[in-house]
């Protein structure tokens, strides 16, 4: 029988927090052995999620946390500026992160990068754990080859804290990889409206749409001469983002090296 994966979840009372409970709770080899929450320090998981089977302490403390629980790896789904922090923390205990939360800046993101690697702690950042988002952006990288001009249109609930999503992102430095960098559109074309035209990353522009009764989707559309070519993804509910949860946990405690985007990590 394979080993027990002890895990720490941070933001579990986050949307993504609760399904992955479910999952972990689920899955015979892992184990759910302390969460990490900005508020309710030494509460029991089961006083903030009462449906809860296999309850476990509550840390605010990510450092305590660690040295306390021994856990193996920590997933992590709170928000960035925190996911950096107690990434940061875990992998100086030698606690493997996979981390979903998005919005990571260029330069935390080089950080972990250094610190894992260095440290020779297997790290994983998914900026989306959905099979098909994964796959929508390696067809689109491939699309990329053969139409130069493109435009990403992410849609996200109206919850979501950062814009462009961490998948918007990721699709537009996958398409950088292969396009020549050119600024698309009309030379002199004016913005009548303020961000009407959206973000620009490398002259491709990128939508944010943020409305009630979305979940998380993305549509990225080519366009050449008589003709527009369109991949898109969709997310209806949060157990579509779990298989990649689960490998990227399997996965994690494997390796020694950073890893950004489940696409370097499916056969
Ligand atoms: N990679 C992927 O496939 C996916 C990634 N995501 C990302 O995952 C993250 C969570 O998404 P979602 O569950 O929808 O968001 P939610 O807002 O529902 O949950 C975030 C949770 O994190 C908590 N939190 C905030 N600060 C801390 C902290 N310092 N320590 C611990 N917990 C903290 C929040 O608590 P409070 O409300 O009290 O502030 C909240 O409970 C986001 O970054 C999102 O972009 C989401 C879906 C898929
Ligand atoms: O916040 C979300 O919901 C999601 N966030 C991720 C992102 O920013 O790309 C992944 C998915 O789109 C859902």
């Amino acid at each position: 029988m394979d080993k027990v994966v002890k895990i720490v979840l941070a933001g579990p009372r986050g949307k993504m927090g609760r399904e992955a409970i479910q999952m972990i709770e689920k899955t015979d080899q892992f184990q759910l052995v302390a969460v990490i929450d900005r508020i309710n320090n030494g509460r029991k998981l089961s006083d903030l999620i009462p449906e809860v089977k296999t309850d476990c302490q509550v840390y605010t403390d990510a450092n305590e946390c660690y040295k306390e629980t021994e856990p193996d790896c920590l997933l992590e789904l709170s928000v960035a500026e925190a996911a950096y922090e107690h990434a940061i923390a875990a992998i100086r205990y030698g606690v493997r992160p996979v981390i979903g939360a998005t919005g990571l800046s260029h330069g935390q993101l080089t950080d972990l990068e250094r610190e894992a690697n260095s440290r020779n702690i297997g790290c994983i950042v998914a900026p989306n754990f959905a099979i098909g988002a994964i796959l929508m952006m390696k067809f689109a990288q491939l699309a990329a080859k053969h139409f130069s001009d493109v435009e990403i249109i992410e849609l996200h609930h109206d919850e979501k804290r950062d814009a462009p999503s961490g998948t918007a992102l990721k699709t537009a430095e996958m398409i950088q990889t292969v396009r020549q960098e050119r600024r698309q559109g009309h030379p002199e074309e004016k913005e009548k409206l303020h961000g009407v035209r959206g973000g620009d990353y490398s002259g491709m522009k990128i939508h944010s749409v943020r409305l009630p009764g979305l979940v998380a989707h993305q549509q990225v559309m080519f366009g050449s001469v008589g003709e527009t070519f369109t991949i898109r993804h969709d997310s209806y509910n949060r157990t579509s983002f779990m298989a990649g949860v689960k490998k990227s946990l399997e996965t994690v405690i494997h390796i020694d090296t950073f890893v950004y985007g489940l696409e370097n990590i499916l056969e």
